[in-house]
């Protein structure tokens, strides 16, 4: 590594016009002379601070990437001076109280083992690497390439987010964890890091789709449909959607419209499909359509017929979200999954309570980055001469936050167990209320966060770039997991109707 030259505060000081003009942040020195023209932020905030130390101005107006991004500029160091502050690098954890589960920060936990804090270490790190691509493609709104696809596929990421199961056996994991001890923490870590990129619509783009449509495959394809494309979608090179939901029915599955009409060697499909993540450039999708004496689910691929267009909706356009058409779409009879007539299983194989226990593990992790983000601006944050966690409104606010997400997080772990502990069937009968609560609590929560979160960060929650990006995604998108997987109305209703067919018929007051 080339040293860097040292500088007394003296010498920095000298360096005031604008074509050679020096500045101080923490113990580094920057010439801006080649950047001033350029700088965001125009030509006079730079000038004022020509030859002196700009740090608190600096991190009051900026995100520390900022600084890696501009790490050209840097051109020295000063004398006999060390960093105030730490420079966070790709795979560190936050020190910030509250910015990590507590079993991440140094407390003790009856759940986490060894295998669980190698893999959130490895996973962590490959997410750091791959967020700013992550975090450019979806402001763009772009389709995730193949290229970013296959990345997440090379590090069995998108095996990973299918959760636990056969699939994972024979590959090692992030952290040279062995893909058979991926448990549901695992899964939960799994979600909570990949929420961290801020870039809700992209995730749901590049795994959400497949997440739960895959299952349908998995547990109901033929073998050699089986055969063919799990290798195909799991290492990224081919997409995947599930295709439900119509313009005129959401979770109303017996309703559906979409009509396959058998013919010789298999079906003609015809129909609309709504809101199909992933749907813009899915590959394959794993549609319900009403046959002759139920509703049954087909794998069909795209081809002449198949119409995907954008809906244009308050997340990413990277989240693929789109509304098919199948016109008279041939579909040969290997691609039924599961039987004629009894696709209701095969709906029930995406395992609601799989995609819920995602959306949750996500919605924390979310707010939980919320946290992190308005405890730093808080305590560097300057107003009328003070910081801004000087006020006590201010502490409340974040008082509530911090107590809110910790309250999920536990409830998750304790649901994160019992999955652990549980078979399909176990699951299935006493998960489904917890898990629906538990989802309506985290996405009520996640509301008071986003809430919360944009009074502290002001108008720089409205801003997709800058301090406050994670905030402005946040509120713009946090509805998307109270909506999708099960409204928080349905997700309530559940989890009581569930306890009330569980309730002792000879309880009284
Ligand atoms: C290494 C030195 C610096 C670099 C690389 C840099 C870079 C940037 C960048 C990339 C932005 C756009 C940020 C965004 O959208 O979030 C920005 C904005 C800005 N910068 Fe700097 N900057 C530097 C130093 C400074 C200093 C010393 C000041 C003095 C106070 C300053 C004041 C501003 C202001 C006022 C804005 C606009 C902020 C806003 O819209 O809220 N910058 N700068």
């Amino acid at each position: 590594m080339v040293e860097l030259k040292k500088f007394t505060r003296e010498e920095v000081s000298r360096h005031t016009a604008e074509e050679d003009i020096w500045i101080i942040i923490d113990n580094v020195v920057y010439d801006m002379s080649k950047f001033i023209d350029m700088h965001p932020g125009g030509v006079f905030p730079i000038l004022e601070y020509a030859g002196k130390d700009a740090t608190e101005a600096f991190y009051g107006m900026h995100r520390q990437e900022v600084l890696l991004k501009y790490n050209r500029y840097k051109i020295g160091t000063l004398e006999g001076e060390t960093a105030q502050i730490t420079i966070r690098q790709p795979g560190d954890n936050s020190k910030v109280p509250y910015a990590e589960m507590s079993a991440f920060l140094g407390y003790k936990s009856p759940y986490y083992n060894d295998s669980h804090f190698r893999y959130q270490a490895g996973l962590r790190k490959i997410c750091d690497e791959l967020k700013a691509e992550a975090q450019e493609c979806d402001s763009a709104g772009d389709r995730p390439s193949d290229e970013f696809a296959k990345k997440l596929g090379q590090h069995h990421l998108l095996a990973a987010h299918v959760g636990p199961g056969p699939w994972l056996h024979n590959i090692i994991l992030p952290g040279n964890v062995p893909g058979k001890e991926y448990d549901y923490f695992h899964d939960m870590i799994t979600h909570q890091e990949f929420a961290r990129w801020g870039t809700s619509g992209l995730v749901a783009g590049l795994t959400g789709g497949m997440t739960i449509s895959l299952p349908t495959i998995l547990n109901y394809g033929k073998p050699a449909l089986k055969e063919k494309l799990v290798p195909l979608l799991l290492s990224g090179e081919k997409r995947m959607s599930l295709a439900i939901t119509e313009p005129y029915t959401g979770s109303d599955v017996a309703s559906i419209r979409t009509n396959a009409k058998k013919v010789e060697g298999g079906y003609l499909v015809n129909g609309v499909k709504k809101w199909i993540t992933t749907g813009r450039f899915a590959n394959y999708f794993a549609t319900a359509v009403k046959t002759e004496k139920g509703i049954s689910m087909l794998l069909i691929e795209r081809q002449d017929g198949v119409e995907t267009k954008a809906i244009k909706t308050a997340y990413s356009p990277s989240a693929g979200t789109a509304y098919v058409t199948f016109e008279n779409v041939f579909v040969p009879d290997a691609n039924l999954l599961g039987v004629e007539d009894q696709g209701f299983r095969v709906v029930l194989s995406v395992n609601f309570n799989h995609e819920r226990f995602m959306l949750i593990a996500q919605s924390v992790s979310a707010a939980r980055n919320a946290v992190e983000e308005c405890f730093k601006w808080a305590m560097q944050r300057k107003v009328f001469g003070k910081r801004l966690i000087e006020q006590p409104v201010i502490r409340n606010k974040l008082a509530k936050m911090i107590a809110s997400v910790e309250s999920c997080q536990t409830w998750t772990e304790n649901i994160a167990y019992q999955m652990n502990h549980m078979n399909y069937a176990e699951q299935a009968d006493k998960l489904a209320g917890p898990i629906g609560l538990l989802k309506y609590h985290a996405t009520r929560m996640m509301h008071d966060v986003a809430d919360d979160a944009c009074q502290i960060f002001g108008g720089r929650a409205l801003t997709k770039t800058g301090m406050g990006k994670y905030i402005e995604d946040l509120q713009r998108t946090y509805k998307f997991n109270a909506i999708l997987g099960g409204s928080e109305e349905i997700m309530a209703d559940l989890g009581v109707r569930q306890a009330i067919k569980k309730f002792p018929a000879d309880a009284r007051l």
